[in-house]
C-alpha cells in the first residue's frame, strides 16, 4: 500500500479525484495538492487570483540562464460535468485495475494527465541531475471549459504573464486511436450563434404566412443544408473535421406557456429561438459567415434577429492568423519533433484542433505554441462517458515529456523573436 502511494500512477489518481467538474469546480484542494508536489521536488510556486475563487497556479523551475525567454507548460484544472450513473466506474473514483491497466475518471484525458505528467517528467529529470538552461514554468488555470474568460484570458493579459517572458509554450492536444502522437498548431474559433424569429401569433389550426415558428424553421433547414455541405467535404475525405465550419444546434426555445407551465398546444407562438455552436477554422472568412447569417439565416425581411458571441479571435492584433508554424522555419518545431522521435515515437502530420483550448490566448500574443497530449493507441473520450487512460500510455507520456522538456529548456538559440 505504502509503495502504491509513491507511484506516478497513484499521484495521477489523487489528482483525478478532486471534484473540479462544472458547474461547481472547487479549485482549492487540487492547488494545495499541486503545491505539495512542487515542494517535494524543490520547485517554487505561486497562486494569483485574477477573479476571486478562480486561482491560477504557476510552478517554476529556474534555469541556469534565467534571462533567456522561458518555456511554459499549461493545463486546465477544470473539467466538464459527468453523468455518474452512466459510467461503469464512478467518474471521481479514478478506478484503476491491474487487469487492463485502465484508469477511469473525468479528466483522465482532458486534461489532468498532462498536468501530472509535466511534474513527473521534471521529477525524473531532477533525479538524474538535469539542469535546464531556460526557466520552465508550469501553469494550472481555471475555467477553460467555459471559455477561459476568468482564467487564461485574464492571465495572458496580465503583467505577471509578461514577466514570465515566455518564448515557447505547450498546451493540451488530443488522443489518437492510431500509433502516432498528434500535435496541433492552431485551434478553431468558437461562435455562439442565437437566432430569433418574431411574428404574429395565431390559432393552432390556422395556416398563415410569417409566423415566428415557420420563419425559424426555414432558417433551421437552411443551416442544416449548410452543415451537410461542410460535412460532405469531411465524409469525402477532402478536409479534416477541423478544416471545415461546423454548426451544430444546441437548443431550441419556443411555445406559449399557459399559467400552469404547460405549452398551449393550440397556439402558434409570437417568438421562437435557436442556439448553435459554430466553429470556424483559422482560414475561414468571418465576413462571409457574418453576411450569410445576416442575409440568409436571420434575414430582417422575415422578422428575424441574431446575436453572435465570438468566444475567440481569428487574427492577432497585427492581423495575422493565429497559428504556429509547424515546419523547420520554426526552430521550436524541429526541437519538439526531434525530442519526441528520440523516444522511439512518431508524430502524426500536424493538425488544426477541431475544438478550442486556452492556447488561443497565448498564440494571440505572438508566442509559438503546440497542442500536445501524448496519448496514442487510445480512443478519443474527452467529454464522453467512461473517459479513461491506460497506465502504460500515461507512463510513456512522462518519458516523452522528459525528452521534450529537456530539449526545449536546453535550447540556447537566438531565434526567440516573437513569430
Ligand atoms: C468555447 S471555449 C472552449 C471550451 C472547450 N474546450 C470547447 O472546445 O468546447
Ligand atoms: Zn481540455
Ligand atoms: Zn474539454
Amino acid at each position: 500500500k505504502e509503495e502504491e502511494e509513491n507511484t506516478p500512477i497513484n499521484r495521477f489518481q489523487r489528482y483525478l479525484r478532486f471534484k473540479t467538474a462544472h458547474p461547481n469546480p472547487n479549485y482549492t484542494p487540487p492547488i494545495t495538492f499541486l503545491i505539495e508536489q512542487a515542494q517535494s521536488i524543490n520547485l517554487t510556486s505561486r497562486t494569483i487570483e485574477f477573479v476571486s475563487g478562480k486561482p491560477v497556479l504557476i510552478i517554476t523551475w529556474v534555469g541556469s540562464k534565467p534571462k533567456l525567454p522561458s518555456i511554459l507548460l499549461n493545463s486546465h484544472l477544470d473539467s466538464v460535468p459527468a453523468e455518474s450513473e452512466k459510467w461503469i466506474h464512478h467518474p471521481f473514483s479514478a478506478h484503476y485495475s491491474d487487469d487492463d491497466g485502465k484508469i477511469y475518471a473525468r479528466g483522465a484525458q482532458d486534461d489532468k494527465c498532462i498536468g501530472v505528467q509535466y511534474l513527473e517528467a521534471i521529477r525524473s529529470l531532477k533525479s538524474r541531475g538535469f539542469v535546464p538552461i531556460r526557466t520552465v514554468h508550469i501553469s494550472y488555470v481555471p475555467e477553460e471549459e467555459i471559455g477561459g474568460f476568468d482564467g487564461m484570458s485574464k492571465f495572458a493579459g496580465s503583467p505577471e504573464f509578461m514577466e514570465l517572458n515566455v518564448g515557447f509554450a505547450m498546451d493540451e492536444g488530443q488522443a489518437n486511436p492510431g500509433d502516432e502522437f498528434r500535435v496541433f498548431y492552431a485551434d478553431r474559433t468558437p461562435w455562439e450563434l442565437v437566432i430569433r424569429a418574431e411574428g404574429v401569433p395565431g390559432h393552432g389550426a390556422k395556416l398563415y404566412d410569417n409566423g415566428a415558428m415557420e420563419n425559424l424553421m426555414k432558417s433551421v433547414e437552411l443551416i442544416s443544408k449548410f452543415r451537410e455541405t461542410q460535412f460532405d467535404f469531411v465524409k469525402a475525405g477532402k478536409f479534416a473535421n477541423s478544416e471545415v465550419i461546423s454548426v451544430n444546434p444546441v437548443y431550441l426555445k419556443a411555445g406559449t406557456l399557459s399559467t400552469n407551465g404547460f405549452v398551449m398546444m393550440n397556439m402558434q407562438p409570437s417568438e421562437a429561438e435557436v442556439g448553435y455552436d459554430l466553429r470556424l477554422p483559422p482560414m475561414a472568412d468571418p465576413d462571409v459567415m457574418r453576411k450569410r447569417i445576416a442575409e440568409e439565416w436571420a434575414p430582417a425581411i422575415r422578422n428575424m434577429t441574431y446575436t453572435i458571441k465570438e468566444k475567440g479571435m481569428l487574427r492577432d492584433h497585427l492581423g495575422r492568423l493565429i497559428m504556429t508554424p509547424a515546419n523547420d522555419s520554426n526552430p521550436w518545431w524541429s526541437i519538439f519533433k526531434q525530442a519526441v522521435e528520440a523516444t522511439g515515437e512518431k508524430l502524426a502530420k500536424p493538425e488544426i484542433l477541431a475544438s478550442t483550448t486556452d492556447a488561443r490566448y497565448i498564440r494571440a500574443l505572438g508566442i509559438p505554441l503546440f497542442g500536445f497530449s501524448p496519448m496514442r493507441n487510445t480512443p478519443i473520450l474527452l467529454h464522453d462517458h467512461n473517459e479513461f487512460l491506460k497506465d502504460t500510455v500515461f507512463m510513456k507520456g512522462i518519458e516523452v515529456y522528459e525528452s521534450v522538456i529537456s530539449a526545449l529548456s536546453s535550447y540556447e538559440g537566438v531565434s526567440d523573436q516573437v513569430i
